[in-house]
This record gives structure tokens, C-alpha cells and sequence, in this order.
């Protein structure tokens, strides 16, 4: 679909020479510098670099006009299919077209609201576990929530004891090509270097280690006949729509390994922001722990005090802080050329502080989302992304952080650090490490086993 209604103009930006030193500056500071020319150009840009056109924008309007109203003039760029696809393989994440909608409509089923219900219990004994040694003192809490998402996801994949060897070899592959991948991305004129000294073979070893790691797991369980109700089985049991046949044993090995990466270091840098804003904002700590102290496991996942503070969470880091996508065919937008080609960056970290639409932006106030207010927030709050490429995991996602909340409010204080996280904008939005007073309360040092 198209909107205009008449003659249309270029989108205003910059230059060739001007974008070419706004690119090397936004390589080192893209928050802060994509920030300064939506100032200057009122919320969206064009960056001409030759080769490439990109349209930068916290326009709601165009952001949706992208992702749903015109989705299938947009699909995802060469950097997110072709390039991580290399290493993370062909998963949901990294795929276009129609071998992507195939895959996702055979997977889709498996993270209804119902299926996901089936997995709450396996998240709270995950949390449980994970709580009993949580340490108190100054704790950098960061890597510990990395360590409880990539936790939830393995548990809530493969519902058995997975051996500490595999999950230990998994975890680790993973971490270090997603370093390499970010260092490619980030130093592209490194890249023969990477080739070169074997870096670039090294990683790929290791991408397909991981895999070795998840196929003898998909290999110990299609041996048994017993039921273990997880994600695996889900995987396993699913039929495409037109042949009535399971994915092939490669397909699962690659939805897995996404699976593992596209939920849980978007989930780590969540929890630790939540963490780092409900220290730092002693009010609203108590009372969410007071509100949700007594609840039970299912009504914690429905709550609305816990949705409306991991919201407010994600409104000022979203893990996903920008995404691209790519027009297929020339497009308008309110009489704005996008030419075929051109990729388009959705700027959430700024849609999601703009003062135009938020009122005092920078407050933490999980209050926005709450009640009638939230309706408000609709159409400019994309956490999740949005369209038929919304992340499949969101209700996942919001049910394993609510229960973690809640549980550690119960059983620990936090108070701020000595010192400040900061932004660190890489493919997600991690904080360099979260530090946090943390203490035990008292009635409860040990949570349930
Ligand atoms: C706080 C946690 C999470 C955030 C903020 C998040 C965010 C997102 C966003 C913004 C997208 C869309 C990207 C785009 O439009 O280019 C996405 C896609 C995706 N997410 Fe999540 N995600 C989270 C957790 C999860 C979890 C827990 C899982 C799985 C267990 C997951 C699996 C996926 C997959 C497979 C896709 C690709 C979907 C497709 O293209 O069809 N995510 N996520």
C-alpha cells in the first residue's frame, strides 16, 4: 500500500561526503549520533553512502507503514539473513521470503499463549534453582542474568537434565562467535584480516560445534518414546501444512540454535536493566513487592504491576534497539520517496524516548503502562518488533521475566552500585555490567528447591 497525494520529494539528509563522516562517527557513538540528526531532521534522514541507501526514523508512522502496513514491499537485509545466517545457520531469525513464512507457521503454533503455560512450571523450578545461590554483597548482575536466560531457554528447550559438559560447551560457542560476529559487523575493513589469520574458520568451527552440541541432544531424545512436553517436542511434532512432514533434522538443529540466541541475550539485557532502574527507583521497587508477594505462579505471569515495570524496562533500553529492513520495489510514505533498495533503520531507543511522545521521557514510570494508558503506547512502543515478524517469543518472554521478578523481589533488596552501567549498542542493547548492592531478606534466604 501506498500513501501519497501527489508529487513527491526526496527525504532530507545528508550528502555523500557528509554521510561518509556521520558513518564513521555513528561507528563509535551510534546512539548519541543518530539521536543528533533526528533532532536535526525532525525524526526521520537519508544517509547516502554510493553503494547504499538508508533511511533512518523514530517516525512511528513510517515505522509501522514498514513493518506492517507495507511488509511486503520490506524484507530484512543482507547483514541479518545471508551474513549471520553463515554462522547461526538457517533459523526463523535469518531467513526471507517464503521459506521463512513456511517456517514460521509451522513453529508459531508451539509459542500460543496455551504452550507457553505448559512451560511455566519448568521456569520457576529454573528461577528457584538459579535463586538458591544468588550471591549478595556488590554483584555485577549482568552476566548472572545471562546466565538464568540462557538457562531458561536450554530447560525450557530440552526439559531433561542436559549434561553440564553440553551446556557448559554450548553457552561458550555461543558467547564467542557472537563476539566474533559483532567484531566482523563492526570492522568490516578487518575482514580480510579475520580470513587471513584463521579467525573467520575458528568461528565457523565453533558455530558448527555448537550445533554437533544440539543435534546429539535431538538425537538422545528421538531414541525415547516418552513425552517431556518442551520446546524440542514441540519442534519434533510439528507437520507442515501441505507435505504432513517434520522438519528435516538439519531444519531443527538451525530453529534451535536461533531459538537459543534470539532469547536469551535479549532476555539478560531486560532483566539487568529492570534490575539497574527498580534499584534506582526505591518507590516503585517496594511497590511491586508489595503487590506481588503473595501471588501464584500463574497469576504472577498475568500480572499487571510486573508486565507494566519490565515494559517500562524495555521502553528505555529495548534490547532490540533498531532493526533494517530492506524495500523490494520503490515505495512512498506521506510523499516521501524510498527508493528500491534503500534500507530503512527503525530507531526504537529514540521512537521510545521522544518527547513528542512520551511525557518526561526519561523517568521510570511502569505507571505508562498501566490501565487505560497503555492503550496510548500501542503505536509507539516496539519492543518486540512488529507485523508478521514480531518476535515469536514475546509471550515467552514476558512470562519467564515475571516470575523471575517476582521471586527475587521476595527474596532479595537491591540498592544502586557504586557505579553507572553503560550503553553498550552492539546487536542488542547491553549495559557494560550492572552493579548492584544486593541483600538477602532476612525471612527468606532460601527460596523453594
Ligand atoms: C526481552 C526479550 C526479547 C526481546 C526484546 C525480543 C525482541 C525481538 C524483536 C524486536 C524481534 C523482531 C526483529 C525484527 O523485526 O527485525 C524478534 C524476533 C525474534 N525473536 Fe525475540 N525477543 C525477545 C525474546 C525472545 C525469546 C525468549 C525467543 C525464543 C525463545 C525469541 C525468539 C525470536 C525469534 C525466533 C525471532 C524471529 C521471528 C521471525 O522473524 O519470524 N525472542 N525478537
Amino acid at each position: 500500500m501506498r500513501q501519497t497525494t501527489g508529487t513527491t520529494a526526496p527525504l532530507p539528509g545528508y550528502g555523500f561526503l557528509r554521510s561518509l563522516v556521520r558513518t564513521y562517527k555513528s561507528a563509535r557513538k551510534p546512539i548519541q549520533t543518530m539521536q543528533e540528526s533526528m533532532r536535526r531532521f525532525d525524526g526521520t534522514y537519508f544517509v547516502n553512502l554510493g553503494m547504499m541507501r538508508v533511511v533512518a526514523t523514530q517516525d512511528p508512522g513510517l515505522i509501522e507503514h514498514v513493518l506492517k502496513n507495507n511488509h511486503r514491499n520490506y524484507q530484512k537485509s543482507s547483514i541479518q539473513t545471508d551474513y549471520l545466517g553463515r554462522f547461526l545457520g538457517k533459523g526463523l531469525l535469518t531467513v526471507n521470503g517464503d521459506y521463512w513464512l513456511r517456517q514460521r507457521r509451522l513453529i508459531q503454533p508451539g509459542f500460543h499463549m496455551d504452550k507457553i503455560q505448559a512451560l511455566y512450571t519448568i521456569m520457576q523450578n529454573t528461577v528457584n534453582r538459579f535463586l538458591a545461590g544468588f550471591p549478595t554483597g556488590t554483584v555485577n548482575v549482568y552476566p548472572l542474568m545471562h546466565r538464568l536466560a540462557f538457562d531458561m531457554v536450554i530447560d525450557t528447550l530440552f526439559n531433561v537434565d542436559v549434561p553440564a559438559d553440553k551446556r557448559k560447551q554450548l553457552g561458550s560457542f555461543i558467547s564467542e562467535v557472537q563476539e566474533f560476529v559483532i567484531k566482523d559487523v563492526r570492522q568490516p575493513y578487518n575482514r580480510w584480516w579475520f580470513r587471513l589469520s584463521g579467525e573467520m574458520n575458528a568461528n565457523l568451527r565453533k558455530a558448527e560445534g555448537a550445533r554437533e552440541v544440539i543435534r546429539f541432544l535431538i538425537r538422545q531424545r528421538t531414541g525415547q518414546n516418552t513425552k517431556h512436553n518442551d520446546l524440542l517436542d514441540m519442534l519434533l511434532d510439528a507437520r507442515y501444512e501441505d507435505t504432513g512432514e517434520p522438519m528435516a533434522e538439519s531444519q531443527v538443529v538451525d530453529e534451535i540454535l536461533i531459538l537459543l540466541i534470539a532469547g536469551h541475550e535479549t532476555t539478560a539485557n531486560a532483566l539487568a536493566w529492570a534490575l539497574y532502574l527498580l534499584a534506582n527507583n526505591r518507590e516503585e521497587l517496594i511497590a511491586l513487592r508489595e503487590a506481588t508477594a503473595t501471588l501464584t505462579l500463574n497469576e504472577a505471569v498475568m500480572h499487571p504491576a510486573l508486565s507494566a515495570v519490565v515494559k517500562e524496562s524495555m521502553r528505555l533500553y529495548p534490547p532490540a534497539w533498531i532493526s533494517d529492513r530492506v524495500a523490494l520495489e520503490d515505495d512512498v510514505y506521506n510523499n516521501y520517496r524510498i527508493r528500491k533498495g534503500t534500507v530503512v533503520v527503525s530507531f526504537y531507543y529514540g521512537l521510545h524516548r521522544d518527547p513528542k511522545h512520551w511525557r518526561e521521557p526519561l523517568a521510570f514510570q511502569p505507571a505508562r503502562f498501566l490501565g487505560e494508558g497503555e492503550k496510548n503506547t500501542r503505536k509507539i512502543f516496539y519492543p518486540f518488533g512488529a507485523g508478521p515478524r514480531l518476535c515469536i517469543g514475546n509471550n515467552f518472554a514476558m512470562a519467564e521475566m515475571s516470575i523471575f521478578l517476582q521471586a527475587f523481589l521476595k527474596h532479595f533488596d537491591i540498592h544502586p552500585g557504586s557505579t553507572q552501567p553503560v550503553v553498550r549498542p552492539l546487536v542488542t542493547l547491553r549495559p557494560d555490567r550492572v552493579e548492584l548492592q544486593v541483600d538477602a531478606r532476612l525471612s527468606n534466604r532460601h527460596p523453594p528447591a
